[in-house]
């Protein structure tokens, strides 16, 4: 018998047995160690290793840029920290896209070296094969349909998506096609409320929303959008928790204060 207490760890069914019953479902960023163990601890119920770590952790101006070995380097960390929440990581830009055999490989690389438990895959229809091959393996998959961040430059904007008649059906059409490939949820982002309604009322699977109203399964964001970290970006759909850059702000300038004024370390604070 183990000694130490063991936490219940969520997993894609336990996502569908609270689509079932009716509870939502808490998704939240995470990409480091210190940060995915506060966000475990508060009872999250799937920490996402985003490609947004491309925007908050290394500066890019899009996700396109970051690799497979950096979403890996990001995932195990959280891998490490997280004891109950059920850990997707995303497939970075060029990884899974027109390759179904590519998009397997990383999506082993992702499970093998960081001990994550699902995958998070941009697209519908287009991406099929990947999907499939990916589920092949035993290798949870999670889609993402609406704004669809990899492909900004075939959109221009990060508008809101689906609004037109055409791009709504093709929404509804591909989250019926994920969920009969076996996908296990779906993220809807920043979509029309009353369209996002319908398709999670048409799904069995359970989906998560970002900017996609109150009736979705579940909701996502990112922890330093949330925590008021990254402030420059406010966008509508974005409820801010704390404003820890102030805070952060406080604690350092008073390092450097108390640093310049010789204060800082005093005679109880050394050897
Ligand atoms: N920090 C961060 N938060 C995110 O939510 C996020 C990332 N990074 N990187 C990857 C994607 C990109 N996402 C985005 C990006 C922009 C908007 C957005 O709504 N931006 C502006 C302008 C939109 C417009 O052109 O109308 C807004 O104020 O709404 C939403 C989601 C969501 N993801
Ligand atoms: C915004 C969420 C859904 C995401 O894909 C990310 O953080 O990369
Ligand atoms: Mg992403």
């Amino acid at each position: 018998m183990s000694v130490h207490k063991d936490v219940k760890r969520i997993t894609t069914h336990t996502l569908q047995e609270m689509k079932n019953r009716g509870e939502k479902i808490a998704m939240l960023t995470a990409y480091d160690y210190s940060m995915a163990a506060i966000v475990d601890a508060a009872g999250m119920d799937v920490i996402l290793v985003g490609d947004s770590a491309s925007n908050v952790m290394a500066g890019h101006e899009t996700t396109l840029p970051i690799t497979l070995d950096q979403m890996i380097y990001h995932a195990s960390a959280v891998v490490r920290a997280a004891r109950r929440a059920l850990i997707v990581v995303d497939l970075p830009f060029g990884t899974y896209q027109g390759n179904s055999k590519e998009a397997l490989a990383s999506a082993i690389r992702i499970m093998k070296e960081s001990g994550a438990h699902a995958v998070k895959l941009e697209g519908g229809i287009e991406i099929a094969e990947s999907v499939s091959r990916i589920l092949t393996a035993g290798i949870p998959v999670m889609g993402h349909l609406g704004l669809t961040p990899q492909s900004i430059y075939k959109f221009g904007t990060y508008t809101v998506r689906a609004k037109e008649d055409a791009e709504a059906q093709k929404l509804r059409e591909d989250a019926l096609k994920l969920q009969e490939l076996g996908c296990f949820g779906i993220v809807l982002e920043k979509i029309p409320a009353a369209l996002a309604k319908t398709v999670s009322e048409s799904l069995v699977i359970p989906t998560i929303g970002i900017g996609a109203g109150q009736f979705c399964d579940g909701q996502v964001l990112v922890i330093h959008d949330m925590l008021g970290i990254n402030k420059g970006f406010k966008p509508r759909f974005l409820r801010q928790y704390a404003d820890l850059a102030d805070v952060m702000n406080n604690a350092i300038s008073n390092y450097v204060t108390d640093v310049k004024a010789k204060d800082f370390p005093n005679e109880k604070e050394q050897y």
